[in-house]
């Protein structure tokens, strides 16, 4: 991708491809670094507690690997889709997606998502906590969406920007939250660091219009 003079740019410690678009879609270019953490939930660890931990730790593991001497803040995410007090991750494959989709049928869930922000030495957080309700769902219909492949790599099996809306009744909260990067609070955040993604939205506007005048 090419990048547009003047764009903000952040490393995006994640290999969520939803993360980068939804970067994209406020005007910021992603970086991405890979990292590695154990997503793997602490006994008895409530939700939000989870998903602060694994993004901070996202974070921190981004900063440690991002090229030395590196000044761009550190951005990374975790999303968890929590039924009761169960808390849903990615399926890992076909059969636990169905049974997933299964739980979540014809009931209200939530999603949460932890955003941190690592600028000039400082790390900040913010936590969305959405709520979804699924439509009652057959079998077969679960069987044909699990078939399309698209819950394997999604926290509690859908996807809302994909065929996974059509089961999707109601929605309280933020759409990019449920998507895995809430654009409220990461402009609130990137603002916090000196990031204004309108202001760097304008300039560049101004700056096109000057060129073509
Ligand atoms: C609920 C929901 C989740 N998701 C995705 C967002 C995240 O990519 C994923 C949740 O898993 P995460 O562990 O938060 O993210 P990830 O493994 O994809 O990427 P990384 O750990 O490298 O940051 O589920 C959707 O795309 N749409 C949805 O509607």
């Amino acid at each position: 991708m090419i990048g547009c003079e003047g764009e903000p740019r952040v490393y995006l410690a994640s290999r969520s491809p939803r993360r980068r678009l939804l970067l994209e879609q406020i005007g910021v270019r992603a970086l991405v670094i890979e990292v590695a953490i154990d997503e793997t939930p602490r006994p008895l660890e409530p939700p939000a507690a989870y998903v602060r931990r694994v993004a901070a730790a996202k974070a921190r593991a981004g900063c440690a690997a991002r090229p030395a001497a590196a000044s761009l803040p550190v951005l990374a995410a975790d999303t968890a889709v929590v039924l009761d007090t169960s808390i849903l991750g990615q399926p890992g494959d076909r059969a636990a997606a169905v049974r997933m989709l299964r739980r979540l049928a014809g009931r209200s869930h939530e999603v949460f998502t932890a955003v941190t922000l690592i600028a000039g030495g400082r790390e900040q957080q913010a936590l969305s906590v959405n709520q979804v309700t699924f439509r009652a769902l057959t079998e077969s219909e679960i069987l044909k969406y699990c078939d399309t492949g698209e819950p394997l790599d999604k926290a509690g099996a859908y996807g809302i920007q994909g065929l996974g809306a059509v089961f999707v009744e109601r929605l309280q909260g933020s759409y990019s939250g449920v998507m895995g990067l809430p654009l409220l609070e990461t402009a609130q955040l990137l603002a916090a660091a000196g990031v204004d993604v309108l202001a760097a939205a304008a300039r560049i506007q101004a700056r096109g219009a000057d060129r073509a005048s």
